[in-house]
Protein backbone atom coordinates (compact mmCIF):
# COMPACT_ATOMS: atom_id res chain seq x y z
CA UNK A 1 0.00 0.00 0.00
CA UNK A 2 1.36 3.48 -1.04
CA UNK A 3 1.01 6.78 1.15
CA UNK A 4 3.19 9.15 0.29
CA UNK A 5 4.20 9.96 -3.73
CA UNK A 6 6.71 12.50 -5.12
CA UNK A 7 6.38 13.95 -8.29
CA UNK A 8 9.12 15.71 -10.29
CA UNK A 9 9.84 16.93 -13.63
CA UNK A 10 13.22 16.43 -15.76
CA UNK A 11 14.79 16.94 -18.71
CA UNK A 12 13.95 20.10 -21.05
CA UNK A 13 10.18 21.74 -20.32
CA UNK A 14 7.61 20.57 -22.25
CA UNK A 15 4.28 22.38 -21.77
CA UNK A 16 1.81 20.57 -20.06
CA UNK A 17 4.25 19.38 -17.61
CA UNK A 18 2.05 21.59 -15.37
CA UNK A 19 -1.40 20.10 -16.09
CA UNK A 20 0.08 16.54 -15.57
CA UNK A 21 1.62 18.07 -11.82
CA UNK A 22 -2.41 19.29 -11.09
CA UNK A 23 -3.59 16.18 -12.20
CA UNK A 24 -1.44 13.78 -10.21
CA UNK A 25 -1.93 15.84 -7.03
CA UNK A 26 -5.53 16.29 -7.24
CA UNK A 27 -5.74 12.43 -8.15
CA UNK A 28 -3.30 11.88 -5.07
CA UNK A 29 -6.06 13.93 -2.52
CA UNK A 30 -8.90 12.43 -4.42
CA UNK A 31 -7.68 8.80 -3.17
CA UNK A 32 -6.33 9.38 0.17
CA UNK A 33 -2.60 9.83 -0.93
CA UNK A 34 -0.11 12.50 0.66
CA UNK A 35 1.25 14.03 -2.56
CA UNK A 36 4.83 15.86 -2.32
CA UNK A 37 6.29 18.16 -5.12
CA UNK A 38 10.18 17.64 -5.96
CA UNK A 39 11.74 20.80 -7.03
CA UNK A 40 14.66 20.71 -9.91
CA UNK A 41 14.53 16.97 -10.86
CA UNK A 42 16.83 14.38 -9.93
CA UNK A 43 18.86 17.20 -8.67
CA UNK A 44 16.10 18.60 -6.02
CA UNK A 45 15.72 14.57 -5.14
CA UNK A 46 18.97 14.10 -4.38
CA UNK A 47 19.35 17.16 -2.31
CA UNK A 48 15.80 16.91 -0.56
CA UNK A 49 14.31 20.00 -2.13
CA UNK A 50 10.52 18.45 -1.71
CA UNK A 51 7.69 19.80 0.55
CA UNK A 52 4.08 18.37 1.09
CA UNK A 53 1.75 19.30 -1.63
CA UNK A 54 -1.21 21.34 -0.53
CA UNK A 55 -3.86 21.92 -3.10
CA UNK A 56 -3.40 25.68 -3.82
CA UNK A 57 0.53 24.54 -5.28
CA UNK A 58 -1.38 23.30 -8.24
CA UNK A 59 -4.54 25.90 -8.45
CA UNK A 60 -4.53 27.52 -11.85
CA UNK A 61 -1.54 25.88 -13.00
CA UNK A 62 -2.48 23.95 -15.58
CA UNK A 63 -2.29 26.73 -18.35
CA UNK A 64 1.17 27.35 -17.67
CA UNK A 65 4.35 26.80 -19.76
CA UNK A 66 7.01 25.61 -18.45
CA UNK A 67 7.16 23.52 -15.22
CA UNK A 68 6.64 25.38 -11.70
CA UNK A 69 8.37 22.74 -10.09
CA UNK A 70 11.21 23.75 -12.39
CA UNK A 71 13.63 20.84 -14.10
CA UNK A 72 17.46 20.10 -14.54
CA UNK A 73 19.67 18.40 -16.31
CA UNK A 74 21.85 16.74 -13.61
CA UNK A 75 23.99 13.96 -15.26
CA UNK A 76 25.64 12.92 -11.30
CA UNK A 77 22.57 11.51 -11.17
CA UNK A 78 23.92 8.63 -13.57
CA UNK A 79 26.18 7.38 -10.37
CA UNK A 80 24.94 5.00 -8.09
CA UNK A 81 26.26 6.71 -4.90
CA UNK A 82 24.25 9.85 -6.11
CA UNK A 83 21.03 7.97 -6.50
CA UNK A 84 21.92 6.40 -2.79
CA UNK A 85 21.35 9.67 -1.26
CA UNK A 86 18.31 10.52 -3.18
CA UNK A 87 16.62 7.47 -1.99
CA UNK A 88 18.08 8.59 1.62
CA UNK A 89 16.00 12.10 1.20
CA UNK A 90 13.30 9.56 0.27
CA UNK A 91 12.87 7.36 3.19
CA UNK A 92 13.46 10.47 5.42
CA UNK A 93 10.42 11.49 4.51
CA UNK A 94 8.73 8.39 4.23
CA UNK A 95 7.84 8.85 0.51
CA UNK A 96 7.02 5.46 -0.95
CA UNK A 97 6.87 6.06 -4.60
CA UNK A 98 8.09 8.22 -7.45
CA UNK A 99 6.23 10.08 -10.59
CA UNK A 100 8.87 11.30 -13.28
CA UNK A 101 7.71 13.25 -16.29
CA UNK A 102 9.98 13.95 -18.27
CA UNK A 103 12.31 12.28 -21.79
CA UNK A 104 13.98 9.20 -22.17
CA UNK A 105 17.27 9.88 -19.92
CA UNK A 106 14.34 10.65 -16.97
CA UNK A 107 12.82 7.25 -18.07
CA UNK A 108 16.33 5.96 -17.24
CA UNK A 109 17.00 7.30 -14.11
CA UNK A 110 13.23 6.49 -12.86
CA UNK A 111 14.06 2.76 -13.88
CA UNK A 112 17.36 2.97 -12.17
CA UNK A 113 15.36 3.43 -8.86
CA UNK A 114 13.11 0.93 -9.27
CA UNK A 115 16.02 -1.40 -9.36
CA UNK A 116 17.13 -0.10 -6.24
CA UNK A 117 13.64 -0.51 -4.72
CA UNK A 118 11.73 2.78 -4.96
CA UNK A 119 7.98 2.26 -7.01
CA UNK A 120 8.46 4.74 -9.80
CA UNK A 121 6.27 5.47 -12.92
CA UNK A 122 6.92 7.83 -16.07
CA UNK A 123 5.35 9.79 -17.50
CA UNK A 124 6.06 11.36 -21.24
CA UNK A 125 6.94 14.90 -21.05
CA UNK A 126 9.49 16.26 -24.36
CA UNK A 127 8.55 18.27 -27.27
CA UNK A 128 10.68 15.95 -29.27
CA UNK A 129 8.03 13.08 -29.41
CA UNK A 130 10.39 10.24 -29.25
CA UNK A 131 9.37 8.11 -27.11
CA UNK A 132 8.40 5.17 -29.11
CA UNK A 133 5.82 3.63 -26.49
CA UNK A 134 3.35 6.37 -27.16
CA UNK A 135 1.74 7.99 -30.23
CA UNK A 136 2.54 11.48 -28.51
CA UNK A 137 4.54 13.03 -26.04
CA UNK A 138 3.08 15.94 -23.34
CA UNK A 139 4.10 19.20 -25.10
CA UNK A 140 4.53 17.64 -29.01
CA UNK A 141 1.53 19.47 -29.97
CA UNK A 142 2.04 22.81 -28.41
CA UNK A 143 5.77 22.86 -29.41
CA UNK A 144 4.54 21.78 -33.24
CA UNK A 145 1.81 25.02 -32.76
CA UNK A 146 4.54 27.55 -32.23
CA UNK A 147 6.77 25.94 -34.95
CA UNK A 148 3.94 26.46 -37.77
CA UNK A 149 3.13 29.87 -36.23
CA UNK A 150 6.66 30.74 -36.68
CA UNK A 151 6.76 29.27 -40.57
CA UNK A 152 3.48 30.89 -41.50
CA UNK A 153 5.24 34.22 -40.62
CA UNK A 154 8.61 33.43 -42.24
CA UNK A 155 6.78 32.45 -45.04
CA UNK A 156 5.28 35.93 -45.52
CA UNK A 157 8.36 37.80 -45.41
CA UNK A 158 10.14 34.90 -47.60
CA UNK A 159 7.70 35.66 -50.21
CA UNK A 160 7.91 39.56 -50.34
CA UNK A 161 11.63 38.68 -50.69
CA UNK A 162 11.39 35.81 -53.33
CA UNK A 163 13.67 34.06 -51.11
CA UNK A 164 14.53 31.03 -49.68
CA UNK A 165 14.60 30.65 -46.11
CA UNK A 166 16.30 27.86 -43.72
CA UNK A 167 14.23 26.72 -40.69
CA UNK A 168 16.06 25.13 -38.05
CA UNK A 169 13.55 23.00 -35.23
CA UNK A 170 13.98 21.10 -32.42
CA UNK A 171 13.68 17.50 -32.10
CA UNK A 172 16.79 15.76 -31.04
CA UNK A 173 17.29 13.16 -33.41
CA UNK A 174 13.48 12.55 -33.62
CA UNK A 175 11.84 14.16 -36.80
CA UNK A 176 8.44 14.29 -35.79
CA UNK A 177 8.13 18.00 -34.97
CA UNK A 178 9.85 19.09 -38.63
CA UNK A 179 8.08 16.17 -40.34
CA UNK A 180 4.71 17.60 -38.66
CA UNK A 181 5.51 21.07 -39.45
CA UNK A 182 6.84 20.52 -43.27
CA UNK A 183 3.36 18.75 -44.08
CA UNK A 184 1.09 21.94 -42.09
CA UNK A 185 3.36 24.34 -44.05
CA UNK A 186 3.78 23.19 -47.35
CA UNK A 187 7.57 23.48 -46.78
CA UNK A 188 8.93 22.14 -49.91
CA UNK A 189 12.49 21.21 -48.53
CA UNK A 190 12.87 19.29 -45.36
CA UNK A 191 15.33 17.04 -44.52
CA UNK A 192 15.50 15.07 -40.25
CA UNK A 193 17.70 12.17 -39.43
CA UNK A 194 15.28 9.57 -40.61
CA UNK A 195 15.71 10.94 -44.08
CA UNK A 196 18.76 13.24 -44.30
CA UNK A 197 19.10 15.45 -47.32
CA UNK A 198 22.83 15.99 -48.39
CA UNK A 199 23.57 19.64 -48.66
CA UNK A 200 23.62 19.60 -52.55
CA UNK A 201 20.05 17.31 -52.51
CA UNK A 202 19.03 20.59 -50.49
CA UNK A 203 20.27 23.14 -53.14
CA UNK A 204 18.72 20.80 -56.09
CA UNK A 205 15.34 20.30 -54.31
CA UNK A 206 15.56 24.40 -53.89
CA UNK A 207 15.77 24.81 -57.39
CA UNK A 208 13.35 22.85 -58.45
CA UNK A 209 10.74 24.76 -56.30
CA UNK A 210 12.04 28.15 -58.04
CA UNK A 211 11.64 26.41 -61.17
CA UNK A 212 8.25 25.34 -60.34
CA UNK A 213 7.44 29.00 -60.19
CA UNK A 214 7.62 29.98 -56.03
CA UNK A 215 8.58 32.57 -54.60
CA UNK A 216 9.14 32.22 -51.24
CA UNK A 217 10.97 28.44 -50.79
CA UNK A 218 10.75 27.05 -47.01
CA UNK A 219 13.87 24.37 -46.36
CA UNK A 220 12.61 22.71 -42.94
CA UNK A 221 15.94 20.94 -41.37
CA UNK A 222 16.06 19.23 -37.81
CA UNK A 223 18.51 20.50 -35.75
CA UNK A 224 22.11 19.07 -35.24
CA UNK A 225 22.57 18.44 -38.62
CA UNK A 226 23.55 21.30 -40.75
CA UNK A 227 25.27 24.71 -40.04
CA UNK A 228 22.24 25.94 -41.07
CA UNK A 229 24.63 29.85 -42.00
CA UNK A 230 27.22 28.33 -43.52
CA UNK A 231 24.04 26.00 -45.52
CA UNK A 232 22.52 29.32 -46.74
CA UNK A 233 25.20 31.32 -48.21
CA UNK A 234 25.99 27.67 -50.04
CA UNK A 235 22.63 27.76 -51.86
CA UNK A 236 23.23 31.87 -52.26
CA UNK A 237 26.40 31.53 -53.98
CA UNK A 238 25.50 28.40 -56.01
CA UNK A 239 21.43 29.11 -56.87
CA UNK A 240 21.62 32.47 -56.66
CA UNK A 241 18.23 32.49 -54.68
CA UNK A 242 18.61 34.77 -51.63
CA UNK A 243 18.33 32.72 -48.90
CA UNK A 244 18.63 33.41 -45.16
CA UNK A 245 18.51 30.65 -42.03
CA UNK A 246 16.24 30.65 -38.64
CA UNK A 247 17.32 28.49 -35.69
CA UNK A 248 13.78 28.74 -34.04
CA UNK A 249 15.17 27.99 -30.96
CA UNK A 250 14.23 27.80 -27.30
CA UNK A 251 10.13 29.59 -28.14
CA UNK A 252 9.36 25.93 -29.08
CA UNK A 253 9.78 24.80 -25.33
CA UNK A 254 8.12 27.41 -24.00
CA UNK A 255 4.20 28.76 -24.26
CA UNK A 256 0.64 27.84 -23.16
CA UNK A 257 -0.17 24.40 -23.52
CA UNK A 258 -2.94 23.55 -25.80
CA UNK A 259 -6.24 22.03 -24.84
CA UNK A 260 -4.38 18.74 -26.37
CA UNK A 261 -1.41 18.65 -24.40
CA UNK A 262 -3.98 19.93 -21.43
CA UNK A 263 -5.94 16.93 -21.72
CA UNK A 264 -2.98 14.00 -22.51
CA UNK A 265 -1.45 15.65 -19.34
CA UNK A 266 -4.38 15.19 -17.49
CA UNK A 267 -5.73 11.48 -18.35
CA UNK A 268 -1.95 10.59 -17.83
CA UNK A 269 -1.20 12.16 -14.95
CA UNK A 270 -4.65 10.26 -13.42
CA UNK A 271 -3.89 7.39 -14.84
CA UNK A 272 -0.72 7.08 -13.33
CA UNK A 273 -2.16 7.22 -9.85
CA UNK A 274 -4.02 5.16 -10.26
CA UNK A 275 -2.04 2.17 -11.97
CA UNK A 276 0.68 3.38 -8.56
CA UNK A 277 -2.23 2.76 -6.29
CA UNK A 278 -2.75 -0.93 -8.54
CA UNK A 279 0.51 -2.14 -7.27
CA UNK A 280 2.47 -1.18 -10.94
CA UNK A 281 6.10 -0.14 -10.94
CA UNK A 282 8.79 0.56 -12.88
CA UNK A 283 6.80 1.52 -15.99
CA UNK A 284 5.49 4.24 -18.33
CA UNK A 285 2.34 5.48 -19.27
CA UNK A 286 1.35 5.69 -23.20
CA UNK A 287 -1.46 6.94 -25.41
CA UNK A 288 -2.17 4.28 -28.42
CA UNK A 289 -5.08 5.04 -30.43
CA UNK A 290 -6.58 7.27 -28.03
CA UNK A 291 -5.66 4.92 -25.00
CA UNK A 292 -4.03 4.77 -22.02
CA UNK A 293 -1.77 1.72 -21.55
CA UNK A 294 1.57 0.81 -19.06
CA UNK A 295 4.78 -0.62 -20.19
CA UNK A 296 7.91 -1.32 -18.55
CA UNK A 297 9.92 1.61 -18.65
CA UNK A 298 13.13 -0.17 -19.78
CA UNK A 299 11.46 -1.86 -22.60
CA UNK A 300 10.23 1.49 -23.17
CA UNK A 301 13.82 2.95 -23.34
CA UNK A 302 15.22 0.32 -25.80
CA UNK A 303 12.18 0.23 -28.16
CA UNK A 304 12.73 1.30 -32.18
CA UNK A 305 10.70 4.29 -33.08
CA UNK A 306 8.17 3.76 -35.31
CA UNK A 307 9.24 3.82 -38.75
CA UNK A 308 8.50 7.64 -40.39
CA UNK A 309 7.91 6.45 -44.48
CA UNK A 310 4.44 6.50 -44.19
CA UNK A 311 4.28 10.30 -42.90
CA UNK A 312 7.23 11.31 -45.89
CA UNK A 313 5.55 9.58 -48.19
CA UNK A 314 2.08 11.65 -47.69
CA UNK A 315 4.71 14.66 -47.39
CA UNK A 316 6.11 14.20 -51.07
CA UNK A 317 2.17 14.11 -52.27
CA UNK A 318 0.68 16.93 -50.40
CA UNK A 319 3.84 19.51 -50.58
N1 LIG B 1 21.66 6.71 -17.50
C1 LIG B 1 21.07 7.45 -16.56
N2 LIG B 1 21.07 7.04 -15.27
C2 LIG B 1 20.50 7.78 -14.29
N3 LIG B 1 19.91 8.97 -14.52
C3 LIG B 1 19.87 9.44 -15.77
C4 LIG B 1 20.44 8.71 -16.86
N4 LIG B 1 20.25 9.42 -18.00
C5 LIG B 1 19.59 10.54 -17.63
N5 LIG B 1 19.36 10.55 -16.30
C6 LIG B 1 18.74 11.64 -15.53
O1 LIG B 1 17.63 12.16 -16.23
C7 LIG B 1 17.85 13.56 -16.47
C8 LIG B 1 17.17 13.97 -17.73
O2 LIG B 1 17.72 13.27 -18.83
P1 LIG B 1 18.00 14.04 -20.20
O3 LIG B 1 18.80 15.26 -19.91
O4 LIG B 1 18.55 13.05 -21.16
O5 LIG B 1 16.57 14.56 -20.63
P2 LIG B 1 15.28 13.73 -21.04
O6 LIG B 1 14.59 13.24 -19.85
O7 LIG B 1 15.68 12.71 -22.07
O8 LIG B 1 14.38 14.87 -21.66
P3 LIG B 1 14.57 15.63 -23.07
O9 LIG B 1 13.51 15.11 -23.94
O10 LIG B 1 14.43 17.03 -22.74
O11 LIG B 1 15.94 15.30 -23.58
C9 LIG B 1 19.36 13.69 -16.50
O12 LIG B 1 19.79 15.03 -16.31
C10 LIG B 1 19.74 12.78 -15.34
O13 LIG B 1 19.50 13.42 -14.11
O1 LIG C 1 17.78 22.87 -22.86
P1 LIG C 1 18.93 22.15 -23.47
O2 LIG C 1 19.67 21.37 -22.44
O3 LIG C 1 19.78 23.07 -24.28
O4 LIG C 1 18.37 21.05 -24.44
C1 LIG C 1 17.92 21.26 -25.74
C2 LIG C 1 17.26 20.00 -26.20
O5 LIG C 1 16.12 19.77 -25.41
C3 LIG C 1 14.98 19.59 -26.22
O6 LIG C 1 14.33 20.83 -26.29
C4 LIG C 1 14.03 18.61 -25.60
O7 LIG C 1 14.65 17.38 -25.50
C5 LIG C 1 15.53 19.17 -27.58
O8 LIG C 1 14.61 19.40 -28.60
C6 LIG C 1 16.80 19.99 -27.63
O9 LIG C 1 17.78 19.37 -28.44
Amino acid sequence: MIKKIAILTSGGDSPGMNSAVRAIVNTAFKKGLEPYLVYEGYLGLTNGNFKKAEKSDVKLIGSLGGTVIYSARFPEFKKVEVRKKAIEKLKEEGIDALVTIGGDGSYIGASKLTEMGIKTIGLPGTIDNDIASTDYTIGFHTALDTIVRSIDQIRETTESHNRATIVEVMGRFCGDLAIHAAIATGAQVLSTSERKLTEEEIIKESQKARKEGNRSIIIIVSEYLYDVNALAKKIEAETNIETRATILGYPQRGGRPTAEDRILAGRMGAFAVEKLIEGETGVAVNIVNNKLTTKDIMEVVSMNRPNKDELFKQYDLIK
